[in-house]
């Protein structure tokens, strides 16, 4: 740990005296707690990043930064699609995924270092329950997908694989998800094949250029974006962990999608099948101001631009036929290969793109008051995990069904979109499909037949409550034996135990 003094000159370099401005108030505890926090920063990287972060936000608010003009979309034949593919050719991907997936070739990475700030709740976005019948949180339902999907592997290549689970956390998020891995026993997964690390957390800056101070005794600090990956694997040797269990394929996700397909042997094997180092699924967005990223290209090399950086007139173009010309919306599911990541971390992570946010940030005064501001007053500066598609010699990008396989859980109940009721609607109205594909019949409480219902609109509730355990089923396969011509009392929920009851009254 730094001295005082250490802190001091090296402060004075950065141009940043003002963070010791309450030395003399401080206790030993909570000076000792700020030299520790100073220990991580060094003087040259700190006036480098302030003076960039200044000199973005001015950029970010004139048009200079702006690339609309040389977007252009990404050519159809680079996008592979799960509506426009025969049975046959997703078959022979899934299969190609399972395969690669039975020889340990396969893990999955989980982006969690985020905030959950428009979520509006004080722990991590994973443990957070959007009230299904079972009261499974995100967490728990992404580790029942990764135990089925070993299953399904292992079942059909008579092996016993892992499909290792690497969660990115932050300073916020680390400390709850651990306990929560821990207090839940891993879900059933091998804790040894749960890998958790952090990513770096980087100083807000006030439009001064001077850091935020949110205490006395704290620098205003928030991750460094979920870009922050690259650096993170390096810092905490992901990669040779990855080399040593042998793994090739990583699928990286964020956390907030119910509908997630954990390491989709779909999703792998047309990456692994087109000998991609580097792919994203996509849905075709659903209304011009959607708050997803674009999957374009910008002077012809892969890239996606951000909601919050897309102008909207740009968003609102159309094509001949009257549809949207940058349809592919990013989903946060994206496919690499370890090689292209190593090459990213040695070569290309200095390169990427900081991209700003300006932000209220709440700060103590010149008196010591904490300030929560009315408007914006600080400049936070984050990495996106996609600014690395351009440096793919191989970029693919896949498109899915919205309805099987994005729901985000962005807000809190009450805004209109991406919230616990419309996440719960979608995964329900998911299995109640499933179920009558498979040849279920739902009966209310009183016993009488729900009429089924073929399709719905996406804000209307299924008219029967099912929910089936990714345990029993990850996409809808083997439910047919089990369900066929079976009769179902909504609310109906299908485990483990539920499925050898069925299977045994077959
Ligand atoms: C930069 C990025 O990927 N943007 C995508 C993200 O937007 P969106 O703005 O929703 O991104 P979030 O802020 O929710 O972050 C996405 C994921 O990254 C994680 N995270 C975030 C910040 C951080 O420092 N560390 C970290 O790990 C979050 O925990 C989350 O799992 O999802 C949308 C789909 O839902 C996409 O259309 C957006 O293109």
């Amino acid at each position: 740990m730094l001295s005082f003094e250490e802190a001091k000159a090296r402060l004075e370099t950065a141009g940043q005296s003002h963070v010791l401005q309450f030395w003399s108030e401080l206790s030993a505890e909570e000076s000792t707690a700020l030299l520790e926090e100073l220990s991580q920063l060094k003087p040259e990287e700190l006036l480098e990043h302030c003076l960039t972060a200044v000199e973005a936000a001015s950029r970010h608010s004139s048009a200079d930064g702006r690339l609309d003009a040389r977007m252009e979309p990404v050519p159809p034949e680079f996008i592979g699609s799960v509506r426009k593919s025969d049975k046959e050719r997703l078959k022979m991907w899934g299969d190609e995924g399972l395969s690669q997936i039975s020889q340990d070739r396969v893990a999955v990475l989980l982006l969690a270092g985020g905030q959950g700030t428009r979520l509006g709740v004080p722990y991590p976005k994973g443990m957070y329950n959007v009230e299904l019948p079972s009261g499974k949180t995100l967490y728990q339902i992404q580790a029942e997908r990764i135990q089925k999907v070993q299953e399904l592997a292992n079942v059909k290549h008579g092996c016993r694989c892992t499909i290792p689970w690497y969660i990115m956390t932050s300073e916020f998020t680390l400390g709850p998800t651990e306990k929560f891995f821990r207090d839940n026993e891993y879900f059933g997964l091998c804790p040894s094949n749960v890998v958790m690390f952090e990513q770096r957390m980087i100083p807000a800056v006030g439009f001064d250029g001077k850091i935020i101070l949110e205490k006395k005794n704290k620098i205003a600090m928030a991750p460094d974006g979920n870009g922050g990956l690259y650096r993170a694997l390096v810092d905490n040797k992901i990669l040779e962990d990855m080399e040593r269990r042998g793994v090739e394929y990583l699928h990286v996700y964020c956390v907030d999608n119910i509908l997630v397909k954990m390491a989709d042997p779909v999703f792998i094997g047309f990456c692994v099948n087109k000998g991609a180092d580097c792919g994203a699924k996509v849905v075709d967005k659903a209304y011009p101001a959607e708050p997803v990223g674009v999957v374009c290209r910008v002077d012809g090399l892969y890239q996606v631009i951000e909601y919050s950086e897309i102008q909207p007139e740009t968003a609102e173009l159309r094509g001949p036929g009257g549809e949207l010309l940058f349809s592919a919306g990013n989903i946060c599911n994206h496919f690499f290969t370890r090689g292209f990541l190593k090459e990213v971390a040695e070569k290309f992570e200095s390169q990427l793109k900081q991209h700003v946010a300006v932000k209220k940030v709440p700060f103590v005064d010149g008196e010591g008051n904490l300030v929560k501001p009315t408007k914006p007053n600080g400049i936070k500066m984050e990495k996106f995990v996609f600014d690395v598609f351009q440096f793919s010699k191989k970029f693919v990008a896949f498109e899915v069904l919205r309805e099987e396989e994005f729901s985000p859980l962005k807000n809190a109940d009450g805004a209109p979109l991406d919230t616990p009721t419309t996440a719960r609607r979608s995964l329900l109205a998911q299995h109640y499909r499933w179920a009558l594909a498979a040849g279920g019949n739902f009966l209310d409480e009183q016993d009488k037949p729900i009429p089924p219902k073929h399709s719905m609109a996406q804000n209307e509730d299924p008219p029967a409550i099912c929910e089936i355990s990714p345990l029993v089923s990850y996409f809808g396969e083997g439910l047919e034996k089990l369900l066929k011509q079976k009769n179902l009392k909504s609310p109906f929920l299908l485990n483990e135990n539920e499925a050898k009851n069925l299977v045994q009254t077959t």
